[in-house]
């Protein structure tokens, strides 16, 4: 756990960086600081391993008062990642990751056995351990920023904007790998981002701050987004706060319905479901393992296999027990309107319209209301 009491930090110039900031991190929990540029994210973090000291205030680790603590040995107790990784261009991946066990005394061979481990556990490739930093991807580099930070497997992980400096998609990649470490490791993260939609598609809560250092919002995701404290929150958060709450709302309560479905081969398949809703003159084409592969359109009449061009692409699938979201964009993105909706292994289950979807949240609503 870490705590921040009346913690405000002013630099010499006169800069309030962070003002009089009173929150309480959760042990085992991922907490998102978020806002504006120069909002006094970086310094509240920083403020934790005594990179930066507070003007006045206290800031505790696991009930003890950082202050009491020498600063190199607080920092092996906290892990921290940079953007663009920061890892040290002359040592070998797998040196880079073995550096602070090293420190702590561990034998080299320990520390190398354990460096190779930790590059396997955040997904990379042991021969990657023998090359330099600038012979990796940013998002392999971030990777073995990752893998450092979690070197000497301490408890608590401080990151700060470490994933801004690559692609999007690679971004989401590095994001759903953190989700999946963190449900193995339960460390305590404080991760800074100035961009929302990673905020909360990370953390379990998350701190809204504003400029001057001021702590806007403290919340969950959903409550941020649903329930915005004031109009800096609600405008932060953005215009598609609504849509992207749908992200938190999951969508047990939806019946799903069928359609009729062909396999590859030309042979009708019986639904399991009855055609209730929509369109049922589309038909849903399935391989031999039930996945689907795209829809025919009404009025095409195929004759034996249906042929690739035939085919229209589908829209996005929705797994069953996933959000909301997934599933009225599996219809919005469907040709048919048609949400097809798999299983874990992809297997068509049945099919969801975007009209089911709005009026489950409408009952929720007027549930909550
Ligand atoms: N060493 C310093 N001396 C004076 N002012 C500073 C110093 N470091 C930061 N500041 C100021 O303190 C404020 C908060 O900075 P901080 O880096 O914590 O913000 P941030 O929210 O992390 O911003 P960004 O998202 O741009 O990194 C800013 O106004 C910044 O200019």
């Amino acid at each position: 756990m870490i705590e921040f009491q009346a913690v405000t930090k002013r630099f010499d110039d006169g800069t309030t960086a962070v003002d009089n900031l009173d929150m309480v991190v959760e042990a085992g929990t991922i907490t998102v600081f978020v806002g504006p540029s120069g909002c006094g994210k970086t310094t509240s973090l920083r403020m934790v391993n005594r990179m930066i000291e507070p003007t006045s205030g206290t800031v505790l680790v696991d009930g003890e008062d950082i202050r009491k603590s020498n600063p190199a040995l607080l920092r092996r107790r906290i892990g921290y990642v940079i953007q663009q990784a920061g890892l040290f261009p002359h040592r070998t991946v797998l040196d880079n990751v073995a550096t602070v066990p090293l420190l702590s005394g561990w034998t080299r061979r320990k520390a190398r056995a354990r460096a190779a481990e930790l590059l396997e556990i955040v997904g990379l490739d042991a021969a990657m351990g023998k090359r330099y930093p600038a012979q990796l991807s940013g998002g392999q580099q971030q990777r073995v920023g990752v893998a450092r930070a979690l070197a000497a497997d301490p408890p608590v992980l401080l990151m700060d904007e470490p994933f801004s400096a690559v692609d999007p998609v690679v971004r989401e990649g590095l994001q759903d790998e953190l989700l999946r470490l963190q449900a193995d490791l339960d460390k305590t993260i404080v991760f800074v981002t100035h961009d929302i939609d990673e905020a909360v598609r990370i953390g379990e809560k998350v701190a809204v701050f504003r400029k001057g250092g001021v702590l806007a919002q403290y919340a969950a995701p959903a409550e941020l987004l649903s329930n915005p404290a004031d109009d800096f929150v609600s405008s932060f958060v953005g215009k598609d706060r609504g849509y992207r709450g749908l992200s938190f709302l999951q969508a047990d309560g939806i019946q799903l319905g069928g359609v009729s479905t062909m396999g590859l081969h030309g042979e009708h398949l019986s639904g399991e479901r009855p055609s209730t809703v929509g369109g049922p003159d589309w038909t849903l084409v399935l391989d031999d393992d039930g996945r689907p592969r795209g829809w025919l359109p009404p009025g095409v009449v195929v004759q034996g296999e249906p042929a690739e061009e035939e085919l229209r692409p589908g829209g996005s699938l929705y797994t069953e027990g996933t959000a909301l979201r997934g599933a009225l964009d599996a219809a919005l993105s469907s040709p048919s309107g048609l949400g097809v909706v798999v299983d874990d292994d992809g297997r068509y289950t049945g099919v969801v319209t975007a009209q089911q979807v709005i009026d489950l949240i409408e009952e929720r609503r007027k549930d909550a209301a």
